[in-house]
């Protein structure tokens, strides 16, 4: 991001128009503000200025404060001569002359705070407004927190901050955020004779801070904070943010805006100085820095649209990957192998697109406009002008690469032939076809995984799960450029990694599920287990994580990773056991938890006897250790070999980059995006503790938890898990 600048351009209606010049975003950076601050003090001198227009270049009005200045120190912050806060309120809000906000594309955070001060706002009708502060772990810091309730009531602000969800001007138009919508064409125009208006008292001078109509009596407040309240420690028990920014807006309530914006600094620079706000920021860098992988994305090649998409299977996951593309305007031919199967796969796919109707994130006109894209086949003959073709079926080995035989046959040329496997090696997939260089992984992952803190409480609106794109040393760099783009397109965010067993999430989390069976094993009670990763913030424990994978999907998986793995498997009855039983999990209602009607889970009294026999065949003895553990040792015990073995995936390059694999861990198993991810997660702790934790259990309980090389050496030299390092220089 550069530095940043405003522009300014008086007219000779007597109005100065002021750009903010930031691209791609025209965030707030201490460069932008100190221009802005010299441009208002200018206009405000000038005798020839009556009234102000701010606006952004390039539509788009303003991102916000520059967020990687929030960590960074700059010499420039130092050249600001007021607070930005002061600067809203004493030369914006408090100027003698009247401002209006020209709002096209966004105004989000400090930019809407912004256009709040000002004494009008005009907006386009698709703009994005909201203050989003909350998922980066902080409050809104320029008056937001003050204004945005002013504007619009508690209720509707509080539910725009909490859940930093934005709306679009028409309905901020409806709600008072937004005076008049215009067209982006006459959006300036329309805002130079509003801000006119204003000056000649032709409009109200209206000073958002002092306004109070909107706001409810004190006694009504303290109900609605009191209920907001108990839904964020509900929702989200492990972060204090939306608690504070609760205690910020009821302070301007009751004691007035003044104390109000006087608590909303104190808090926001401790806020800022959290760790929560840290790992929030880490998170939202590095999904942005997924898409960017080095010697693919750097080299020139430019995306080749795709619009037609064949699925092979038309089960949970290929009726789950249809859904994800018609919804974004790709077109779709789903194949199964006689007309049951295809029709349960096209009930399936009207099934998902009606509950995104229902949650309000499609209308009904759009979801039969998608459902159009749809279309089922029995055989191959329509595959010959699809740009992609995805195989997701079960996974079986010859099955796929007859598969991979069949696409081969009657694709074209160019086209796409990718798998949805979780596990299988891409090399023995595509074993039987001389189409090396156009194969890949789209590992799609379910959406049930995925209700993490982000999608609760966070950003509802912008669920974007994961999609691992796995490349061979043969698959070409177009193909991944290909793929990275459609993951824009359907709003998943990607990870590229390399071909290897369980490609780097289920690789990494293997560990995790042989780790809790082994406590298991050795005396712990599974369902404290799952409840003590339910409170680090997982949005499931291991066994419940099993429970709806499903025992067999489970046992499959664990049988490659023990082929490709034997040194570091924990082997235990425990699942087979309860399979031959015929105990599969969630599908059949029982597994380590048995399930209700509407899918709640409650603890299943038979499984003491599988555990009971899987204890007696482990063969382990008292262990006062393990007696003696507590939720944090469980945590760390079930987690730590997650973090060893994601050392290991990015010592193997299968993942370039430790953030990728931060962000794998959100989007792909739910870890906690407070948290950072699972690397950054590490970090916190330091290198040397993981490594003599995971040393300590190794002399205990053997090779399952020996630190790798990776971990070990930077335990050494004192180098973080995360940091980029030249291995050739660290091993001098
Ligand atoms: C004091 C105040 O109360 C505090 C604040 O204002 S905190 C900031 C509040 N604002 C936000 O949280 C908005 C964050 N940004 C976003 O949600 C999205 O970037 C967006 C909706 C603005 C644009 O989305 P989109 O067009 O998909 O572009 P996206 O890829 O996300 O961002 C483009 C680039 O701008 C950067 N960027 C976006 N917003 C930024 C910000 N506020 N500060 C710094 N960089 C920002 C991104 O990192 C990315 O950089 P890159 O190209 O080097 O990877």
């Amino acid at each position: 991001m550069g530095k940043g600048k405003t522009e300014m351009a008086v007219g000779e209606d007597g109005v100065a128009v002021i750009s903010i010049l930031n691209p791609p975003v025209n965030a707030l950076s201490f460069h932008v503000l100190i221009s802005l601050a010299k441009h208002y003090e200018e206009a405000l001198r000038r005798d020839d200025v009556k009234a102000i227009v701010i606006t952004g270049s390039n539509g788009r009005f303003c991102g916000g404060f520059d967020i990687s200045a929030f960590q960074s120190p700059t010499s420039a912050k130092e050249k600001l001569k007021v607070t930005p806060n002061e600067f809203l309120t004493y030369y914006v809000e408090g100027g003698k002359k009247p401002t209006v906000a020209a709002i096209d594309g966004l105004a989000l955070g400090g930019g809407l705070e912004l256009a709040m001060a000002c004494h009008a706002r005009l907006s386009t009708s698709y703009a994005q407004l909201g203050l989003p502060e909350l998922q980066l772990g902080i409050i809104p810091g320029m008056g937001g927190t003050q204004r945005l309730p002013r504007l619009i009531g508690l209720p509707k602000s509080l539910e725009m901050m909490i859940l930093s969800k934005s709306i679009k001007g028409k309905e901020a138009h409806s709600l008072g955020l937004i005076d008049a919508i215009a067209s982006p064409i006459d959006l300036i125009s329309a805002s130079r004779v509003w801000a006119l208006q204003i000056a000649d008292h032709k409009r109200p001078w209206a000073k958002t801070i002092y306004r109070t109509d909107k706001l409810p009596s004190s006694k009504e407040a303290r109900e609605i904070l009191n209920f907001a309240r108990a839904q964020a420690r509900k929702q989200a028990p492990n972060v204090k943010h939306p608690l504070v920014c609760i205690d910020v807006v009821e302070e301007g309530i009751i004691s007035g805006p003044q104390a109000g914006l006087i608590k909303e600094i104190n808090c926001s620079k401790e806020l800022q100085a959290s760790q929560t706000s840290k790992s929030l920021i880490h998170v939202f860098f590095s999904q942005r820095a997924t898409s960017k992988v080095p010697g693919i994305t750097n080299i020139g090649l430019v995306p080749r649209n795709i619009k037609k998409v064949a699925i092979v299977g038309g089960g949970l996951m290929g009726s789950g990957i249809a859904t994800a593309l018609i919804s974004n305007n790709i077109l779709v031919i789903l194949k199964e192998i006689n007309e049951k199967f295809l029709q349960a796969g096209i009930t399936r796919v009207r099934e998902n697109l009606q509950n995104l109707v229902k949650k309000g994130h499609m209308t009904q006109d759009g979801m039969e406009k998608a459902f159009c894209l749809l279309n089922g086949v029995l055989d191959y003959e329509q595959f010959g002008d699809v740009n992609m073709a995805i195989e997701a079926v079960i996974e079986d080995l010859s099955l796929k690469q007859q598969i991979f035989c069949d696409l081969e046959k009657y694709c074209n040329s160019d086209c796409i032939l990718a798998t949805n496997t979780s596990t299988i090696d891409l090399h023995l997939i595509g074993q039987k076809t001389a189409s090396q260089d156009r194969i890949a992984g789209a590992h799609f992952f379910r959406q049930g995984l995925f209700f993490s803190f982000f999608d609760q409480l966070v950003s509802p609106a912008q669920v974007m799960p994961l999609l691992e794109i796995v490349r061979t040393p043969n698959t070409s760099p177009q193909v991944v450029v290909d793929l990275l783009d459609l993951a824009k397109k359907i709003r998943k965010t990607p990870v590229v990694v390399r071909n290897c067993t369980g490609f780097a999430v289920n690789r990494m989390f293997f560990p995790y599920t042989q780790a809790a069976v082994m406590l298991v094993d050795h005396g712990v009670d599974l369902y404290r287990i799952d409840q003590a990763l339910v409170d680090f913030g997982m949005p499931m424990g291991p066994f419940r994580l099993i429970d709806l994978v499903g025992f067999g999907v489970a046992a499959a998986t664990g049988a490659q990773y023990l082929q490709s793995f034997p040194e570091r498997c924990y082997k235990s009855t425990l699942i087979s056991s309860m399979l031959q039983d015929k105990r599969t999990g969630e599908a059949s209602r029982m597994g380590f938890y048995i399930y209700d009607d509407k899918r709640q889970a409650s603890t299943n009294p038979e499984v003491a006897k599988y555990v009971e026999k899987s204890r007696r065949l482990s063969n382990f003895g008292p262990d006062s250790m393990i007696a003696g553990l507590t939720d944090k040792d469980i945590v760390e015990m079930l987690f730590f070999p997650v973090v060893n073995e994601a050392c290991r995936v990015l010592d193997e390059g299968i993942s370039v980059k430790s953030s990728d694999l931060d962000i794998a861990s959100i989007m792909g198993m739910g870890f906690p995006s407070y948290r950072g991810g699972i690397l950054f997660w590490a970090d916190t702790m330091g290198t040397n503790y993981v490594y003599s934790r995971l040393m300590t259990w190794c002399e205990l309980y053997g090779g399952f938890f020996k630190p790798c090389n990776y971990l070990a050496e930077r335990a050494i030299r004192g180098f973080s898990l995360g940091a980029q390092i030249d291995r050739a220089k660290s091993q001098l």
